[in-house]
């Protein structure tokens, strides 16, 4: 169904009624695990959190958040944000980047579509350069993919090829990076013996370099463009092994930080600056994290940075990064369709609706709930806040963040009765729980748990309605286990921090004193996900769900 032919009316819920407030929370990385030590949900104080699951199973229940649940390939992916809110935006489950370039590789359509024409024309007299995240995360991008994009590139008359890296360690384990590149320097040396000149040429840790998002910090942005593109940075190395190594030796230093690097020929010279004729692919398919360095790349205008040198290139992303800015406007593959999302519908059915979170989570419960749409559908009956986030900082350094900031402007969004629904992300058992600091991320989940009590406060003021829940797990389990679930040690004898997302389940919770009685969580629907949400919701505003959409959690009985 496209929008042209959309009949946006809901019909309205034979049972439930119309008008209440809705404090919809999303905690960001707080999934449901055992309790024990390595668990950070458990070990913080959260007696709001808590109270709630003594409603299970009648208003509180887990649902998955991770694999075919939320549109990844398989069931070993972890969830993440993009999935997660998506899922819980647009209340059905879509085959995700991940999969939908998995299937275009498979097919080998990803080198016959529009994207890989445009940039093949640079083949023959320019360098291909391939910038992105190098891991098998599978959050952002997949070296697998890499893999197969290589080969193919190489098979299809790339005769100059130059990688520049971003290491991982959040999405993996810290030090797997070395491992990472050492199988990509594998990948290089058998396409030059193939007679393809192939090397990596940059490199920088993926949140020091290249991959801020939400224009939060510009500095990592332009970082990565001086070794990339300038081929200039403040390490040079004769090889990305060496200088992943060296530069891991250092105090403190870790595979998300490690600094930009470029590598230089026996001359002393950067091997791979792109330069004009070059042809660029960024090769993450999800998109939070390469917008910026999409418009960077892409915009004959731009501001943002001192570009110094802006090179004449073919530029395609893997995916294309936002629909509504049409960045990059060359793509490999085709981003999924996440059309007709609970938002959109809330708005055209009268529902006024308040979204807050801090730069790092705002696009969350924004572009993602909004199926990776910017913007606002109606600015009349929308206002999204933004609290500022810090920069230049990793989040054990502070790790209340923002939240109670976010939890003041949610509680005076709802007592302003000006809104029908006041949405939030609280970040920090995420944001801090990728640090890998076990401490902080303690007092992260206090703090997240307290702003939770400030909404639940305000929805009781006002007769509201609250849905509690999360996009993914993180917080609750911070070390690397077995298949048994015993934590597993390095070579040192000390336990390897899990600082990634996780395969948990997270729990969701429905309450306050505008709930109508009766309403509670249906028995049937064992296996539900985060796309069951926003039926339950639009049900909770008194609405019946889209019949697409993945069934509703709640039923009403009769007392
Ligand atoms: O920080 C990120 O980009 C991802 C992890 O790679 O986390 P989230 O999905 O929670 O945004
Ligand atoms: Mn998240
Ligand atoms: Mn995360």
């Amino acid at each position: 169904m496209g929008s042209s032919e959309t009949s946006w009316t809901l019909k309205d819920h034979p049972k439930l009624p119309k008008g209440k407030t809705i404090g919809v929370v999303v905690l960001d990385g707080w999934g449901e695990a055992n309790p024990d030590q390595y668990n950070c949900i458990h070990i913080a104080q959260t007696p709001a959190m808590d109270s709630l699951k003594n409603g299970a199973p009648n208003t509180w229940r887990l649902v998955k958040a991770h694999g075919k649940a939320v549109g990844l390939p398989t069931d070993d992916d972890m969830g993440n944000s993009e999935v997660g809110h998506n899922a819980l935006g647009a209340g059905r489950i879509f085959a995700q980047g991940a999969q939908l370039v998995d299937l275009a590789l498979a097919s080998g359509k990803i080198f016959e579509g529009e994207g890989f024409k445009y940039i093949k024309e640079s083949f023959e007299n320019g360098t291909l350069h391939l910038i992105g995240l190098l891991s098998d995360g599978g959050v952002h991008s997949r070296l697998d993919q890499v893999q197969l994009l290589l080969k193919g590139v190489g098979e299809r008359g790339a005769k100059r090829i130059r990688v520049h890296i971003l290491t991982d360690g959040r999405d993996v384990l810290d030090g797997s990076s070395v491992g990472f590149v050492e199988t990509l320097e594998n990948d290089l040396a058998q396409l030059r013996e193939k007679g393809v000149d192939a090397k990596i040429a940059s490199g920088g840790g993926r949140m020091h370099v290249t991959m801020d998002r939400y224009e939060n910090d510009w500095n990592v942005v332009k970082r990565g463009w001086d070794a990339q593109v300038l081929g200039e940075a403040p390490h040079k190395f004769k090889s990305a092994i060496e200088a992943v190594k060296v530069l891991r030796a250092e105090p403190k230093a870790n595979d998300q930080y490690l600094p930009p690097f470029v590598i230089v020929g026996e001359d002393g010279k950067p091997v791979g600056p792109i330069v004009d004729g070059d042809a660029v692919v960024t090769f993450n398919f999800r998109a939070d994290r390469m917008v910026m360095i999409a418009k960077a790349l892409q915009y004959e205008n731009f501001d943002k940075f001192d570009r110094v040198r802006f090179p004449k290139i073919r530029y395609a992303g893997m995916l294309e990064y936002d629909g509504e800015l049409k960045l990059p406007s060359h793509y490999l593959v085709s981003p999924p369709e996440i059309d007709r999302t609970s938002g959109e519908y809330l708005v055209h059915n009268g529902i006024r609706t308040f979204a807050c979170s801090e730069t790092v989570k705002f696009g969350h419960v924004t572009f993602f709930w909004n199926g990776n749409r910017s913007g606002y559908f109606n600015p009349q009956m929308e206002e999204y806040v933004e609290i500022p986030s810090d920069s230049g900082i990793t989040f054990n350094v502070q790790p209340k963040m923002k939240a109670l900031q976010i939890a003041e402007k949610a509680r005076d969004a709802i007592l302003s009765k000006k809104f029908d629904q006041v949405r939030v992300n609280l970040p920090n058992g995420d944001m801090v729980g990728h640090t890998g600091d076990i401490e902080a991320t303690i007092v992260a989940c206090k703090a997240a748990d307290d702003a939770v009590k400030m909404i639940l406060d305000a929805i009781e003021q006002v007769g509201g309605i609250y849905v509690v829940t999360a996009d993914h797990g993180n917080a609750e389990d911070m070390v690397k286990r077995d298949k048994s679930g015993k934590p597993l040690l390095d070579k040192s004898g000390n336990i390897q921090i899990l600082t990634s997302h996780t395969l948990q389940p997270v729990p969701i919770a429905i309450g306050g004193p505008g709930l109508s009685a009766g309403v509670r969580f249906r028995k049937d629907l064992p296996t539900g996900g985060l796309a069951n949400v926003a039926a339950t919701v639009m049900n909770l505003h008194g609405f019946e769900a889209p019949s697409d959409y993945e069934p509703s959690l709640i039923e009403v009985v009769d007392n």
